[in-house]
């Protein structure tokens, strides 16, 4: 069976847990490929998430994991490409529960907030789990239809005083 992969990246501040990481991830039998950055040098989050999150989009890798100081910043910027469900967490329960409910495909860790032990139970939590499905596919499918918003006609409808349109929407 071939080894599922994942795509590493974080800042200059995820630097300082993303080794300990990738190392743990190889130990449970995973392919790894890390997106930089490699230098304590101070850097922008957005470029390691996004890429990262490209690359998962992409079908190169199953799965993403991203580090900075909060975990905040690199997973909104992953979570701003189209089929990217990014989970930004700090404990094991709702890492498993990304997975299970959301079908999160990149997670995301902040190594100012968490130390290596409790990352590596984040990461098998969230690798072990199994989106199940059913009921959460539809509310996951419904997320999507919020992109429709951006779309002119609905631009019309969410800017119209009118009762009309209003009612249209809701
Ligand atoms: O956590 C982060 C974003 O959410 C960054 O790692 C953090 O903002 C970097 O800060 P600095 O440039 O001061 O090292």
């Amino acid at each position: 069976m071939n080894k599922k992969k994942i795509a590493f990246g974080s800042d200059h501040v995820g630097l300082e847990l993303k080794p300990a990481i990738i190392e743990y991830v190889k130990y449970l039998g995973y392919e790894v490929h890390d997106f930089g950055a490699f230098e304590k040098q101070r850097t922008d989050y957005p470029i390691y998430g996004k890429k990262v999150a490209e690359e998962v989009a992409k079908g190169n890798y199953d799965l993403g994991i991203v580090m900075c100081g909060t975990g905040i910043g690199i997973g909104l910027a992953a979570n701003k490409v189209p089929g990217i469900r990014a989970a930004m967490v700090s404990e094991p329960y709702s890492a498993a529960f990304s997975r299970r409910h959301n079908n999160t495909n990149v997670l995301s860790m902040g190594s100012r907030v968490v130390g290596v032990e409790l990352a590596k139970m984040i990461v098998k939590s969230w690798l072990d789990a199994q989106f199940e499905g059913g009921r959460h596919q539809r509310r996951i499918d419904e997320l999507g239809a919020e992109d429709e918003r951006n779309d002119e006609k609905f631009k019309l409808i969410l800017n119209s005083k009118d009762k009309k349109y209003q009612d249209n929407i809701n």
